[in-house]
């Protein structure tokens, strides 16, 4: 533990909203500060969930509560880690129960809206804007882990009332949680994560739902669709609750950048029509030449898959042998399975991990072994 003020004066931080995000944090500050009691508000108390359950026998959780006036008061810290709306839906309850010191912060993917909301109720000065820019497809508890917070940029959005201190605790927080942190102002957030998350999420479901509706031949497209379709289409995958929110409470920049995007479609469409074949080169080759230029080893806000393809034999073992090498040289394996696609005629494992570390110490250990590994 660093030998910080923030570690002085947080002894308890509470939870609204507990599934991958919430999870996760938990886990992050339950590693770094043992002795800082973790409370959590299960708004469906009556039976308790068993993820709440969970959180509390793996010792990440001390306390779940059904009532906020339980345990919240003197909270030095909460986060709020529910869906959008959810969470701006806490902030009037939370005003007449917290301590004057304490920190309210959030991790939605949207910020302007609360932030608006914080106003109106007049809770600048508790009130201080979050949003880690790291997660994945998955959802809930279960699927939460420590090292997701790891090397991911985190967005902090002060309010104007926000103080030096609460400011400096918050950003030591989330420093000790291995994250980056990142001061902007909430609309400028929600231009750029209009851009870079939410309009790729509503490609990603628009282009699924189009093959889902193609008739007859959507079977045939789904059986051939692994791979590349797959890949980039990921994203899909994510909570409905939490993308609806997301949609809802940053509506008017995504119409902008979706109009945008729809205009690039139309040009697209166009030049098909007249077979223009520069316009169709040019537009491959600029945004591969773009897209080449992002940065491969940082994390951005859709998330890097840590992954290899290698190529193995057919026979009892293979896997448990490749398996067993990783695990004896302490890397922990996220997701292995056999591929069968037209990219990988023979079929191929492809092995996932939590972080880039991982990915490129296995690469070695399965090269020195003689594995061949597919570089993609
Ligand atoms: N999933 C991701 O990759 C990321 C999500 N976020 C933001 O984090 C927040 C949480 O997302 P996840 O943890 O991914 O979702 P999740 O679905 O894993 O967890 C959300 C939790 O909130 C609870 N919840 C729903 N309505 C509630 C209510 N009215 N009161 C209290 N709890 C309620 C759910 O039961 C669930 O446990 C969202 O605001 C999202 O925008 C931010 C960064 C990344
Ligand atoms: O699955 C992915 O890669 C994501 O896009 C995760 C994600 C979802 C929402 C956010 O606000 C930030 C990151």
């Amino acid at each position: 533990m660093k030998d910080t003020d923030a570690d002085f004066i947080i002894n308890k931080i509470g939870f609204i909203g507990f599934g991958l995000i919430g999870g996760s944090i938990a886990r992050a500050i339950k590693k770094s500060r043992p002795h800082t009691l973790l409370y959590a508000y299960d708004h469906h108390a009556n039976p308790p969930s068993a993820d709440f359950k969970e959180a509390l026998s793996d010792g990440v959780l001390d306390y779940v509560t059904g009532n906020l006036t339980e345990g919240f008061p003197d909270c030095d810290i909460i986060f709020l880690c529910a869906p959008v709306l959810a969470n701006v839906s806490y902030l009037e309850n939370l005003k007449h129960i917290v301590k004057p010191s304490c920190i309210i912060t959030d991790v939605g993917s949207v910020k302007d809206n609360i932030h608006q909301a914080v106003t109106k109720l007049e809770m600048e000065d508790v009130f201080i804007g979050g949003h880690p820019m790291t997660g994945s497809e998955k959802t809930g508890y279960v699927n939460s882990y420590a090292l997701l917070l790891e090397n991911a940029y985190y967005i902090l959005t002060p309010t104007s009332n926000t103080s030096a201190d609460k400011l400096k605790i918050l950003l030591n927080l989330i420093e000790e949680m291995g994250s980056i942190p990142i001061i902007l102002d909430p609309k400028e957030h929600d231009e750029i994560t209009a851009a870079i998350s939410h309009l790729p999420h509503i490609i990603a479901a628009t282009l699924v739902n189009l093959i889902r509706e193609s008739g007859d031949i959507s079977k045939m497209m789904k059986q051939l669709a692994a791979g590349g379709f797959k890949d980039i289409t990921r994203i899909a995958s994510s909570s409905p609750q939490m993308w609806q929110n997301i949609c809802l409470t940053n509506s008017k920049v995504i119409k902008n950048i979706l109009n945008r995007y729809i205009k690039k479609l139309e040009t697209a469409y166009h030049a098909l029509d007249e077979m223009d074949g520069e316009y169709l080169y040019k537009m491959f080759d600029t945004a591969g030449e773009f897209r080449d230029s992002i940065p491969n080893k940082s994390i951005g806000l859709i998330n890097r898959i840590f992954e290899i393809y290698v190529d193995i034999i057919d026979e009892t073992g293979a896997i448990a042998s490749i398996a067993a090498l990783l695990a004896g040289n302490h890397i922990s394996i996220k997701n292995i399975g056999i591929i069968h696609n037209r990219e990988f005629e023979e079929g191929v494992l492809r092995i996932e991990f939590y972080d880039e570390e991982s990915e490129e110490a296995a690469k070695e250990l399965l090269k020195r072994h003689h594995y061949h590994i597919h570089e993609r």
